[in-house]
């Protein structure tokens, strides 16, 4: 029977139905019969189109955006293989059909109406976002690349949305795939090639300011106060965190176990000085003023809200934050991780760091006003984050970063405080969080590094397919609410984790079709049938 004419009587909802009306269904029921529900809908409007042939008349529809819409419900109703076998089938005879079609034909006939040349890179891209969440990666990965190629050699055989939407989501299966470099150079290409782009120029802008050279003569000559005089700190003057003998936590799987001895967090003594941390300050806040217009936003979308600005988005500040990772971080993680688990280290043979900027961005929690007071629980996209505090602790209260293996086995975790100028280390796969400020402003510096051609995801990977960890990098809920303010670190969401800009804006790639499809499905549906709504 095929995925299109399958009859979707589901056991499943069945049981949800009597559960609802019997009024037991807890929250997670009721959203997992709405979502059941809804592709239901979807499969059975697009379905129905498709063989009524909908697109012929209405120029709103295509065969491929119905077919992709089938094949999103399918995949919602957790037929994947179903819906791969329908986008490659339905690929296939549009194109043999469109290639082997008389172009004499009438071209109203219901043949040229249902295939157009840009057709097969929706497809594609369609396909591709499944195998991505099916994790084959490099068969993902191959077809995104394509649709790239295609759309440099051939723009119009592919729409410009998805040409932007084929090299931002194989940027994203590369970083997903341990390859950050390559990941970056797709971007490029795509910022190239798709100069109107705004997300593309933005990844590559990035790139392009971590990688710059660094300046010389160093930073005092061209920032004035912007670099202070604190010392490059050595191991001796870390204060190293260790997560006890009995907890499990993924990040331990990234170093070398005999040299790590399970200390992955470290507290550092300034890397910047009161003044220089001041400048930086008043940097941005001139930055809000002049060019946000003296409103806080937030570049790093996530979950919850976050209050903040990318460092690379303040010219003054790009040279600084190069100096100051050159200087005093790249060495200071040399020191902290000295051997990573493939036996290599940061360090290149001739000296140079191997780490390199994902992200650098300037956070702000401010208890007064828009009360933004804490991060919820999450890891970050990182292989070691680091958190530097920009301003003095007497201006806010609360505050600093809490780990959750850091606590032992009662769940409570433990806060690690910075001062002015202080820096925290973490290895970025520990469950972590910004802890509530009660009172005044925090303002730090936060950054996300990966180092070259090290396959940290990997190591975390296979960590949990040992099952070392059980279920401990994905629930919050060992977070014990804290006793005065009554807020838990994970925020009031059960399970709130953090997901980054480009996280946000991938997720957003992916609903994009589906949504779409099921928007323009919705108005189909209304002209037919009235809407299921629970
Ligand atoms: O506020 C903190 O100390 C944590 C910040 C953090 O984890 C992040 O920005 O990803
Ligand atoms: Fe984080």
């Amino acid at each position: 029977m095929s995925a299109l004419s399958a009859v979707d009587f589901d056991p499943e909802e069945a049981t949800y139905s009597s559960l609802l009306s019997s009024g037991a269904a807890t929250p997670a029921q009721v959203d997992q019969m709405r979502s059941l529900r809804k592709h239901k809908n979807l499969l059975s409007i697009s379905r129905r189109a498709l063989l009524q042939q909908h697109y012929v008349h209405d120029v709103t529809l295509t065969r491929c955006a119905l077919t992709c819409s089938a094949a999103a419900a399918l995949e919602g109703l957790g037929r994947r293989e179903e819906a791969v076998h329908l986008l490659r089938h339905r690929r296939f005879m549009e194109e043999e059909a469109y290639s082997s079609s008389d172009s004499d034909s009438d071209p109203s006939s219901p043949a040229s109406l249902a295939h157009s040349p840009t057709d097969s890179a929706s497809y594609d891209i369609a396909l591709s976002k499944l195998l991505f969440k099916a994790d084959s990666k490099p068969a993902a990965l191959a077809l995104t690349l394509s649709v790239c190629d295609l759309s440099a050699s051939s723009p119009s055989s592919v729409l410009p949305a998805d040409a932007e939407d084929a090299y931002y989501l194989a940027g994203w299966i590369s970083i997903h795939n341990d390859d950050h470099s390559g990941a970056y150079r797709i971007w490029r290409r795509g910022a190239e090639n798709l100069p109107s782009s705004d997300l593309l120029r933005r990844q590559n802008k990035k790139r392009l300011c971590w990688d710059s050279p660094p300046p010389s003569p160093p930073a005092p000559a061209l920032l004035p106060g912007l670099v202070g005089a604190t010392p490059v700190p050595t191991l001796s003057d870390l204060e190293p965190f260790s997560v006890p003998p009995s907890t499990p936590c993924p990040a331990l799987a990234l170093f070398d176990p005999a040299s790590q001895n399970r200390r992955l967090a470290f507290r550092s003594p300034p890397v910047l000085t009161k003044s220089e941390c001041a400048a930086v300050s008043a940097h941005v806040d001139s930055f809000i003023a002049s060019e946000r217009g003296g409103v806080w936003g937030t570049v790093r979308k996530s979950s919850v809200k976050t209050t903040d600005v990318a460092v690379e988005d303040i010219p003054v500040l790009r040279p600084w934050l190069n100096e100051l990772l050159l200087s005093r971080l790249y060495p200071l993680i040399a020191e902290a991780y000295p051997t990573l688990a493939d036996g290599s280290s940061t360090l290149s043979p001739d000296g140079t760091s191997r780490v390199r900027v994902h992200d650098a961005f300037i956070v702000r929690y401010d208890a007064d006003n828009d009360k933004s007071f804490h991060l919820p629980e999450h890891s970050d996209t990182s292989a070691v984050s680091f958190t530097v505090a920009l301003n003095d602790h007497s201006e806010f209260e609360g505050g600093g970063t809490w780990f959750e293996a850091l606590g032992g086995e009662g769940g409570e975790g433990m806060v690690v405080d910075c001062d002015v100028g202080e820096a925290c280390a973490f290895a970025g796969p520990m469950r972590h969080a910004g802890y509530p400020i009660t009172k005044g402003v925090r303002l730090i510096l936060v950054l996300f590094l990966y180092v070259e051609d090290f396959k940290y995801g990997e190591f975390v990977k296979s960590y949990m397919d040992a099952g070392f960890c059980g279920d401990c990098s994905k629930s919050g809920s060992r977070a014990v609410a804290d006793e005065k303010s009554g807020v838990k670190p994970s925020g009031d969401k059960t399970g709130g984790y953090v997901v980054y800009r480009e996280t946000v804006d991938l997720s957003n790639m992916l609903n994009r079709i589906e949504q779409e499809e099921e928007n323009g499905e919705e108005e189909e549906e209304h002209t037919t049938q009235p809407k299921t709504k629970i």
